[in-house]
């Protein structure tokens, strides 16, 4: 399973007004295989995200998930297999720990989000969250969640960017986009995100991960790609990365970039 290529990115690109966010990015993931996306601020990782899982069109370029063209909506990438989480966590604040990960669960399989929150209005999700029990249980225990009656909103930003990835574990993606998951969180929530990175990719799972800490990145991924205004002026080893000309100009030389989490 592993090295076989799930997710295929050619020649993306994303202009917002006269920023060209994303400029002519190419990428391979493969099974089994941690990609760590990194850049200083305003580089494009999350713009870049945002055109792999479809929460923006790309206006230049082509992608592809398991040899098949992948378009449309979040939704629709969702039943291709992607699952991703947000920079800042895009829980459903008003319901519980375990109705946002039964929203992971079900996703893939119904009308995306917004559907299932109708359902969920409707009270007609019942049903469903006993079939996604044992996955909701998984992911849970997993990321050592607690208490899954607890409402999203009364929980700490690290907490909810715990939920946000059990979330998108309970997807079972094959391909996994995390963009900053360990922003906020503390130790131990730090700790149990890479450990279920380690699991999911174990299992064949192909994840890319944006974060500015670069040593954790550096400490889970298997290749790096570095971005800087939009293009990748890296792809390649962790080690080589950060003892590369391209990493020391972007965080410590001449380019002069911030770099804040
Ligand atoms: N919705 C938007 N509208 C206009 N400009 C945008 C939008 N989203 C991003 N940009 C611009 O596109 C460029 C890339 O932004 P992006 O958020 O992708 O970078 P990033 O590498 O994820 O940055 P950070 O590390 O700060 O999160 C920046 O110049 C940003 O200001």
């Amino acid at each position: 399973m592993t090295g076989t290529v799930l997710l295929e990115g050619t020649g993306l690109g994303k202009s917002y007004g006269g920023v060209r966010a994303v400029d002519g990015v190419s990428l391979r993931l493969s099974a089994g295989e941690v990609l760590g996306l990194i850049g200083p601020n305003g580089a494009g990782k999350t713009t870049l995200v945002d055109l792999l899982d479809g929460a923006q069109p790309a206006d230049q370029g082509t992608l592809s998930i398991r040899g098949r063209k992948l378009t449309g909506p979040p939704s629709r990438r969702a039943r291709s297999g992607l699952a991703r989480t947000f920079q800042h966590p895009h829980l459903a604040l008003d319901l519980t720990v375990r109705e946002n990960i039964l929203l992971g669960a079900a996703a893939p399989a119904l009308a995306g989000v917004g559907g299932l929150l109708r359902g969920l209005a409707a009270g007609a999700v019942r049903p469903a969250g006993k079939r996604f029990d044992a996955v909701v249980r998984q992911v849970a225990q997993a990321l050592e969640l607690g208490d899954l009656g607890r409402r999203c909103g009364d929980l700490t930003l690290g907490e909810q960017r715990l939920v946000e990835v059990a979330r998108a574990l309970a997807q079972r993606p094959s391909v996994l986009l995390l963009d900053e998951p360990f922003a906020g969180a503390d130790a131990a929530g730090i700790t149990a995100i890479a450990d279920a990175v380690r699991a999911v990719r174990a299992e064949g799972c192909g994840i890319i991960l944006v974060d500015h800490n670069v040593d954790v990145v550096a400490s889970l991924v298997d290749r790096i790609l570095l971005l800087r205004t939009g293009t990748v002026v890296f792809d390649g080893d962790p080690a080589e990365c950060m003892a590369s000309a391209e990493m020391q100009d972007v965080y410590f030389g001449t380019g002069g970039e911030n770099v804040v989490a």
